[in-house]
């Protein structure tokens, strides 16, 4: 059917939230769009679930939304407000579909070296696990109807990944993905891969960035080899849960994966990097009051710090949108710490808000909404993790430029004569020169080699750490600079 429009209209829409009985709802088929992330960092879906055997059994099939495009919906209580979003996903969307138009594109944008995150929010029983995980096959092979978004996220990339290595066999083209699966319950960083390893800590370091200290990392190059990881995840969230006497729906899981490309040509191996976050958020209901104001903002506080912070974050955010010069409180929760560049820094991030039509959740479906609204005002700014392009580039091929020119030195210094351009000099004082030079070079000598090897490594660091620090590239401009006039005088 056409983009944005309805397929059936069975009758009045308006009937629809206050029909008891089972009805025939409309179908709105999603656009994919690949061009959406040329120029645009942040998108927000908002996904509709059916309503349930309990809402229905509770109010029948009485509704507090009605869906007017594949882009809108109206909330039908009072006042009635409409809402716009990049898509909205009705409740007949396939996992396949929905895996079309939010999982393929960030595959590719990982890929090509962004970083990509993917957030489900929601209240409790929303289908927020069911966006992000849907139906896990036991032994890792077969994807189901009712797989979501991160198994067919990992079956595409794979293929993706033979794909390309295959059609640039010539450039010598590898990618190595490595994963981790954590837990942020009460605060407490849990490492899904290894449950033992508990409260751990979250560091920032000049090379590596934001990163959870002591997590296991596992490689993986299979579809299978991701599955078993996630089968592993969610038993051990589950024991975790027991044990703490935790719920599922007051914790937040997030799966990572470091997607890393290498390539040789023209002598130079070039690397990039994307890292690509994957979080099922706590559900949302008792933090309704998220980025509100005085003693509720408190209390929401209070039972879930990192969901409330969150809603602060994205409030920020947007007045920094809105030219305001804020803090961005990122530190005051670990969700927020860790996932610091998916909300407003270097990354491609997509919100699925996930909510219920039955008219049993109407004030947890509005303040969803109203969540998935603002959010749809921040700004990222995405780039290219990648060390072989533009500045950082020529920057490599100054440093091997400085390395011949040491050679050069210090074959000179080594052969019987002096120097070849102390030769240049000439009258009374040549010997002098000769002399005063020959120790002036030898100190620059040993300078040079100090500095170029330093060079070197604050290259290696500033790649390393999947961004290149527009600050770290001038800093190394300048001193390449410096150390090019103290070679050439
Ligand atoms: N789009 C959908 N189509 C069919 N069933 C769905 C859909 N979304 C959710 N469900 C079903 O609704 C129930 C609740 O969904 P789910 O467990 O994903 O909610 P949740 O938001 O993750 O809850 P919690 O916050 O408690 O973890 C599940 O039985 C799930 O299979």
């Amino acid at each position: 059917s056409s983009i944005g429009g309805a397929a059936k209209r069975v009758f009045d829409l308006r009937d629809l939230a206050a029909a008891e009985v089972p009805v025939e709802v409309p179908h709105f088929e999603l656009d994919e769009d690949p061009a959406f992330w040329m120029d645009r960092n942040v998108q927000v879906l908002v996904r509709l679930r059916p309503i349930s055997a309990a809402e229905s059994t509770a109010y029948g099939q009485k509704r507090c939304l009605i869906q007017d495009s594949s882009k809108t919906l109206s909330w039908t209580g009072h006042p009635e407000t409409m809402f716009t979003f990049d898509h909205v996903a009705c409740e007949t969307i396939s996992q396949e579909k929905l895996f079309r138009v939010v999982g393929l594109p960030m595959v590719e944008n990982c890929m090509s070296g962004y970083n990509g995150c993917l957030f489900a929010y929601g209240q409790t029983g929303s289908g927020k696990t069911y966006t992000m995980m849907g139906e896990l096959s036991k032994d890792g092979n077969e994807l189901s109807n009712d797989s979501g978004l991160t198994p067919r996220i990992f079956e595409y990339l794979f293929a993706r990944i033979k794909e390309e290595e295959e059609r640039r066999r010539e450039d010598k083209l590898k990618y190595i993905c490595k994963c981790s699966f954590l837990e942020i319950y009460n605060e407490q960083i849990t490492d899904l891969l290894e449950p033992s390893s508990t409260n751990l800590q979250i560091r920032e370091d000049i090379k590596k960035g934001v990163y959870v200290e002591n997590l296991m990392e596992c490689y993986v190059s299979s579809v299978k080899d991701v599955m078993l990881l996630l089968l592993q995840g969610v038993a051990n969230r589950k024991m975790a849960a027991t044990n703490m006497n935790s719920e599922s729906s007051r914790s937040h899981s997030v799966f990572t994966c470091v997607i890393e490309s290498h390539w040789e040509r023209d002598s130079m191996t070039h690397l990039r990097f994307g890292r690509l976050n994957l979080v099922d958020l706590a559900g949302s209901e008792r933090q309704k009051s998220s980025g509100a104001e005085g003693d509720r903002l408190k209390e929401a506080a209070n039972i879930n710090r990192s969901l409330s912070t969150l809603g602060l974050v994205i409030m920020t955010l947007v007045d920094v949108a809105n030219g305001k010069s804020r803090h961005v409180p990122y530190r005051d929760s670990r969700l927020t710490f860790l996932l610091q560049d998916s909300l407003g820094g270097n990354s491609k991030t997509t919100i699925v808000a996930n909510i219920s039509p039955s008219i049993c959740s109407s004030n947890e479906t509005l303040s969803t909404l109203k969540f998935a609204q603002r959010a749809k005002l921040i700004q990222n700014n995405a780039k290219v993790n990648e060390d072989a392009s533009g500045d950082v580039m020529a920057l490599q091929r100054q440093i091997e430029e400085l390395k011949d020119q040491l050679t050069c030195l210090r074959k000179q210094q080594n052969a019987p004569g002096p120097p070849s351009f102390l030769l240049l000099n000439s009258g009374s004082d040549r010997e002098y020169n000769t002399l005063a030079e020959d120790h002036q070079s030898s100190c620059d000598l040993s300078l040079l080699k100090q500095k170029v090897s330093h060079l070197e490594d604050v290259l290696v660091g500033s790649l390393r750490r999947e961004k290149l620090a527009e600050l770290d590239i001038r800093k190394l401009e300048a001193e390449i600079k410096h150390l090019n006039r103290l070679v050439l005088t």
